[in-house]
């Protein structure tokens, strides 16, 4: 995997940043570093994330799925951070073992997939870091009660992930469910690497080892500049631009099976760095689908993202066919692999050209060892990124505040949260 930071430069992009600015920055970028492994060491919460290639044991997942054999589907049922680590992995992959994601509440959503499960044949993966999330165990609760109507043996099909207390846990210590431990001092959005995101990887038959020792690769190459880091280059970068008043940066990979990465990074990037009335507006976007519709303003819009290009350089291939046409023979004879890479191409060149700074990944394959380096980069970006700016990178109170909110009217508890709710004005037009 690499980064190639040339269209940040100043030299390129009107707007960019001088390459003595990011040698200034090198200096803050190692005393950052110097932290990160602080904290790594002694397990912070939080940094103990960026230890996961070499601590997480994929043997004890590849045990915990293996009592279920031979599934048609796994539905992973939590949300954030419980689910879109998975999710990434399972929608970039192919396989026989059909993975669905069961996080938002929606009751028309829920229903029509159960509808079309045959339940003796899912397992089901309930995942919740705290064990408390509201959506996670009213969907869990709805699911099992669907498989004990269709005459499943719920408890035989399902197996929980969560942390050493909470509902969740209390639920699986009742029924006797296999459990899978949440790592300590890894919050849910940096847990892709670990039980959390890798059991229904597993599940699917992907290879977790390999995604591990990608992300081992990265871990590797963290050191105390960002000339000699991908992951640091990324986020040091990303860094200096915001400061430069770019505010969104917008993921566009060129791969539909990186369009579900596009979702794990905005929650990574958007619940780490906004704080403080800081932080950098992740943007979700495809390639080349979106040059059709956003590339517009993000070319000639407001001056204040930064777009990220994501590419693997090998994939299979589709030939164009030859037609008669003079106005398509420019078509003819080359593949759909040479058009998405020549469009990959004219974005960057358009987006400089108009003084838009923009950064180009790439990774050899999308396959779990490139998707393994790819996480863990983006991670060790973000950590980076939240000790330049000076954030608490592993909190999210905003994100509390409305949980509490909502559990409050539910009357789940007494939350003063709950009656800013009933304090609502109204300026309604009928
Ligand atoms: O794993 P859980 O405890 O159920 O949490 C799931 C999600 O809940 C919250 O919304 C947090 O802000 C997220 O960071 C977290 O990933």
């Amino acid at each position: 995997m690499h980064v190639d930071l040339g269209n940040v430069l100043d030299t390129a992009s009107a707007h960019g940043v001088s390459r003595e600015t990011l040698e200034r920055l090198d200096s803050r970028v190692a005393a950052a570093h110097e932290r990160i492994q602080q904290g790594r060491e002694a397990s912070e919460h939080g940094y103990e994330a960026l230890n996961l290639p070499s601590s997480t044991d994929p043997d004890a997942i590849h045990e915990a799925v293996s009592r279920f054999d031979d599934p048609d589907a796994v539905v992973t049922v939590g949300i954030g951070g419980s689910a879109l680590g998975a999710a990434t992995l399972t929608d970039a992959l192919e396989s026989d073992v059909d993975a669905y994601y069961l996080d938002n509440v929606d009751p028309e959503a829920v229903q029509s997939l159960l509808d079309s499960l045959d339940l003796s044949r899912t397992v089901v993966n309930v995942v919740s870091r705290s064990g408390t999330t509201a959506e996670t165990l009213a969907n869990f609760l709805v699911v099992r009660e669907a498989m004990a109507d269709a005459g499943v043996d719920w408890a035989d099909r399902t197996f929980v992930t969560t942390g050493e207390e909470g509902n969740l846990r209390d639920l699986a210590d009742k029924h006797d469910l296999p459990l899978l431990p949440v790592p300590d001092g890894v919050p849910g959005r940096f847990s892709v690497l670990s039980t959390v995101g890798l059991a229904a990887a597993a599940l699917c038959g992907h290879d977790i080892e390999a995604v591990l020792e990608g992300a081992a690769t990265q871990e590797a190459r963290l050191s105390d500049s960002l000339f000699d880091s991908p992951a640091y280059a990324y986020g040091a970068v990303s860094f200096a631009l915001a400061e430069r008043g770019m505010l969104q940066n917008a993921m566009m990979p060129y791969a539909e099976s990186l369009e579900t990465f596009s979702e794990w990074f905005a929650q990574l990037w958007a619940e780490s760095l906004g704080k403080d009335g800081l932080g950098q507006t992740p943007l979700r976007a495809l390639g080349a689908t979106d040059q059709h519709s956003q590339l517009q303003l993000y070319r000639a819009g407001p001056r204040d993202k930064l777009v990220t290009l994501v590419r693997a350089t090998e994939r299979d291939d589709v030939d164009i066919p030859e037609t008669g046409l003079d106005g398509l023979a420019y078509l003819g004879g080359s593949s759909l692999g040479e058009l998405l890479d020549a469009e990959f191409e004219a974005t960057e060149a358009s987006l400089v050209a108009a003084g838009r700074p923009n950064v180009r990944i790439e990774i050899e394959r999308v396959d779990e060892y490139g998707l393994g380096e790819l996480l863990y980069a983006m991670e060790a970006a973000c950590v980076l990124y939240g000790e330049l700016a000076n954030v608490e990178t592993f909190v999210q109170p905003a994100v509390e505040w409305g949980k509490r909110a909502a559990r409050g009217l539910l009357g789940g508890g007494d939350f003063e949260e709950a009656e800013a709710v009933a304090d609502k004005e109204r300026l309604v037009v009928e």
